[in-house]
């Protein structure tokens, strides 16, 4: 696991803060002050753990940016920080293979580290695909891409585009060029938004021919970003990091809208979202389960101890519910919608979880909280969910009635 970040810097105050700011990242920071002590800790300890290096351009032993070559040849990502400003410092950095250079101008730069720091970390479970049909321009995007973690899927043509993405589920962007034989890139794009939107998969055309009215093709086409060649490093990093956060946002926002916050289930506009094209086959039943007596719970053990008993519940589901749809209905009721599964199988299995449930304890404050469920199981179906879901109220009602810690069938 890549859970270290070297600190090469003679400053012992930058030293200070980057180490803050690597904790935050929740990276192990190894802090070194020339590159002498550098190489030792290279030498001594393995690459693979770690996830890159901060380095400073000018250091005792290595005044003029010697340290970053040092640091890539053990395959490292290398971020630079420099107190040097000029544009001449600049262009040297970003000559070599390295992610980023930071100068160190002001508080803001040492956020954007952090951020950096974060999408090294991210990067490596993100597929970005480049489509170009020149081997030199497909080259320089991936190197690029790699730089900063990415994993990198080459096509040479719109056809050989659009087959990988259908292969490798993790791609989520995808880098084109316009004119390549066989299929263009526009080509490309309007066959993969039939199966891929916008929120998903983000495509950056990329063309090195002047007009601009492509760039508008592209974006009317369906692209997120377009990008002219040649490009400069940092413009490259600036279009790619914007357009993958973007992506993330919006996953985030999706999953904040569907999960239920306290448990992580999901909630019950995701349930009915995930069922609105089924059409339950006679093999299908739901069931409902309710904790019993919860007032109580709440009122012995406060807010935080129910909470700690949902949360617990909720986990205990997705254990033994694994291969069906599970979520939090409200409250302290859940919702389990098994499909292609007969009565009898279901019930056993609910059984089996309500007998663990009931011989477990959570625990707040070192206290145990001991707590039961009560079941409705339904497998009436008359033309809608909400009518089986129903029908499992019903029983569940009766489970409580009956005097609850215990499953009801069907009871009309
Ligand atoms: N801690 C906590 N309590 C909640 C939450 N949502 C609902 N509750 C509480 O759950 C309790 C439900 O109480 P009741 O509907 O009377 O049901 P019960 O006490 O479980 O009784 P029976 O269902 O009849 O066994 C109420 O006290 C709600 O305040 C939550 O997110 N956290």
């Amino acid at each position: 696991m890549k859970n270290k970040v070297l600190v090469v810097d003679d400053s012992s105050t930058s030293v200070r803060v980057v180490s803050h700011l690597i904790k935050k990242a929740d990276k192990i920071p190894i802090s070194v002050f020339s590159l002498a002590q550098a190489l030792d800790v290279l030498n001594d300890q393995a690459s693979e753990e770690f996830l890159c290096a901060v380095v400073d351009y000018t250091l005792p032993d290595a005044p003029r940016g010697e340290a970053i070559e040092a640091v890539l040849k053990y395959q490292i990502p290398v971020i630079v920080i420099t107190g040097r400003l000029d544009n001449n410092t600049r262009e040297q950095i970003l000559n070599k293979p390295v992610v980023d250079y930071i100068p160190k101008q002001n508080a803001q730069v040492y956020e954007y580290l952090t951020r950096l720091i974060v999408r090294l970390e991210r990067n490596q479970k993100i597929g970005i695909l480049v489509v170009d049909d020149s081997l030199l321009s497909r080259n320089a995007a991936v190197n690029l891409l790699k730089r900063h973690n990415f994993i990198t899927y080459e096509a040479k043509d719109g056809i050989e585009g659009l087959e990988i993405l259908n292969k490798k589920p993790g791609i989520k962007m995808v880098l084109t060029d316009e004119n390549m034989p066989n299929m263009s890139g526009l080509e490309m794009l309007v066959a993969l938004r039939k199966n891929f939107k916008k929120d998903d998969l983000a495509v950056i055309g990329m063309s090195s021919e002047g007009p601009s009215f492509l760039s508008a093709r592209f974006i009317k086409s369906g692209a997120n970003d377009y990008l002219n060649r040649p490009y400069c490093h940092e413009e490259f990093f600036c279009c790619v990091t914007q357009n993958i956060e973007n992506i993330e946002n919006i996953e985030t926002i999706r999953r904040a809208a569907n999960s239920d916050y306290l448990t992580g289930l999901p909630n019950r506009r995701y349930f009915f979202h995930r069922l609105e094209n089924t059409s339950p086959s006679g093999q299908d039943c739901v069931a409902l389960i309710d904790l019993d007596f919860f007032k109580k719970v709440n009122d012995t053990f406060g807010h935080e101890g129910g909470d700690q008993v949902l949360k617990d519940v909720a986990r205990l589901l997705a254990s033994h519910f694994s291969q069906h749809l599970i979520a939090r209905f409200g409250g302290e009721e859940f919702c389990v919608y098994f499909q292609n599964t007969p009565i009898e199988q279901a019930k056993a299995s609910l059984e089996e979880f309500r007998i663990a449930f009931s011989e477990r304890a959570s625990w707040i404050n070192q206290q145990p909280i001991k707590c039961t469920t009560s079941i409705g199981l339904s497998n009436k179906f008359e033309g809608e969910i909400d009518g089986m879901i129903s029908f499992a109220d019903l029983a569940l009602y009766q489970a409580k009635q009956l005097g609850r810690n215990q499953i009801v069938v069907d009871v009309l």
